[in-house]
């Protein structure tokens, strides 16, 4: 268990007020950096829409933090991004204001002194002391008496016991109880049940599993180093399916800082991903194998594996980006590679037809990678869903079209939500009478792949993010 989810015993409750000290003081300087980090990271997420996973390394090194204040900042930044429904949910419970009136940076004050006591083992005053000699530096003194009083009353009861008393009820509201219990908006986890068919025990483990901190995976580029080497050098594990595959343990720290990734003999790539991209190399072909297209590849982490794959066997991959800065990003993940970028629009990418494999990693909702991405869960809403099928359906028929008679298409999302999986797949393969093939036969020694003919793995079957991915025969 990591020490993010580790929960503290049960407090009695206490139902008193704040001890005030005697005589006049003075708040002291605020000279916790982990928490000013963690701070600072949730005003950047909630006041120009960033993303945590790149504000905090960059305020990490800017600060110079590491060892144990880069291990706090991180697990209070990432943790408190993610558990924010619920603890709003608490927080609102014992606010005399509603909060959507108490002011964005106080916001982040509670939000951070709640995830302090709810779901770490930092002791009571250090939690709710910080907060406040916080929330005075930044909004003064009649602030700091708010979040002192609001904290508190949180502080008499831990999690469980607060879910318990607020969390929809089970017997007729499962997917409600399941998505509080496990920070999930309930349109996400209805979206994960119609996924799996399941609103019991599936679903609550897959839950509970995208609510915790995921492993680190890597790639070994092929033909540089294997996955044994890679494994050695960086102190972690081989990973089960992906030939190519190193699993570091969670909080193993920046991963950017190993040799090989330096040397970019190596790259951080989810295990599903790299699955994903080898199980287009392997479908089966009928003649030429050697133009491979990859139509969606910002920021280039398959286009690299790709690339590296078709080096091997001599062909050679056209990656296409419609955003410059990513399609640049491509460059350098595929430097020294057969790969030739394109800034463009993959729905008309102006490239010759005729391509042997295509990849249509396509833009989605993300809901299938929310453990890496911490704020995600609370940004994404239902309607992006219905924008993104329809762009995913207009990039996989130019796929079906660029692709050669014979050819295959892998359709890819890193998201289970029906509409972005085989609602858009079963559309394009009806209009343009593509063959469904059956990826998972493309999945070697991948358990738990279900009837097909798609794959969709689970973080809690298979370790990985939730990808999708169906293999497409044009006619
Ligand atoms: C899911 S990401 C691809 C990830 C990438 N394959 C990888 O493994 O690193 C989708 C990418 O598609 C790009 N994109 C969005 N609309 C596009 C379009 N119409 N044509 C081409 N690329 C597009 C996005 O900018 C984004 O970089």
């Amino acid at each position: 268990m990591s020490p993010e989810r580790e929960r503290r015993p049960s407090r009695p409750s206490r139902g008193r007020p704040a001890p005030r000290k005697q005589g006049p003081r003075r708040p002291p300087p605020y000279e916790d950096p982990a928490r000013r980090v963690a701070f600072e990271v949730l005003r950047a997420v909630r006041e120009r829409d960033a993303y945590a996973n790149l504000v905090l390394p960059e305020l990490l090194r800017e600060r110079r933090l590491d060892g144990r204040d880069a291990a706090l900042a991180t697990e209070l930044a990432y943790g408190t991004s993610r558990a924010q429904g619920l603890l709003d949910v608490v927080l609102a419970a014992n606010s005399e204001r509603p909060l959507d009136k108490v002011d964005g940076v106080v916001l982040d004050c509670l939000r951070l002194g709640a995830y302090q006591l709810l779901r770490t083992r930092v002791p009571e005053h250090a939690a709710v002391d910080s907060m406040v000699n916080l929330a005075r530096l930044e909004g003064g003194s009649h602030v700091a008496g708010f979040v002192n009083a609001v904290l508190r009353k949180v502080s008499e009861k831990d999690e469980a016991a607060w879910l318990d008393e607020l969390a929809p009820d089970p017997e007729t509201d499962s997917i409600g109880n399941l998505a509080l219990r496990t920070a999930h908006p309930r349109w996400v986890a209805r979206a994960f049940a119609e996924a799996l068919g399941d609103k019991g025990p599936e679903l609550k483990a897959a839950l509970e599993a995208d609510d915790s901190r995921p492993e680190v995976h890597l790639v070994a580029r092929p033909g540089e180093i294997s996955a044994d080497e890679l494994a050695a050098i960086t102190g972690g594990d081989v990973a089960p399916y992906s030939p190519y595959g190193v699993h570091l343990p969670a909080g193993s720290g920046d991963p950017g800082n190993a040799e090989p990734i330096r040397e970019r003999l190596a790259a951080v790539q989810d295990e599903g991903s790299q699955l994903c991209a080898i199980a287009l190399t392997k479908a089966p072909l009928d003649g030429r194998d050697e133009r491979w297209l990859d139509l969606c590849a910002g920021p280039g982490g398959k286009a690299a594996l790709l690339g590296a794959l078709a080096k091997l066997s001599g062909g050679t991959v056209d990656a296409v980006e419609q955003a410059p800065h990513r399609a640049r990003l491509v460059e350098q993940a595929t430097e020294g590679l057969p790969v030739t970028v394109h800034v463009g629009d993959g729905r008309e990418p102006e490239l010759e037809p005729g391509f042997d494999r295509v990849l249509v990693d396509a833009p989605c909702s993300g809901l299938g990678s929310l453990r890496r991405r911490p704020e995600a869960r609370w940004r994404r809403k239902p309607s992006d869903v219905a924008d993104l099928t329809k762009l995913q359906g207009q990039l996989l028929a130019s796929a079906l079209e660029l692709v050669r008679p014979g050819g295959v298409v892998a359709y890819v999302v890193c998201s289970p939500h029906l509409a972005e999986t085989e609602g858009v797949v079963g559309d394009a393969a009806r209009r343009a009478k593509a063959e469904v093939l059956d990826a998972r036969e493309f999945f070697p020694g991948v358990p738990q792949l279900g009837d097909g003919p798609y794959v969709q793995l689970w973080p809690h079957r298979h370790g990985t993010d939730a990808m999708f991915c169906a293999l497409l025969r044009r006619p």
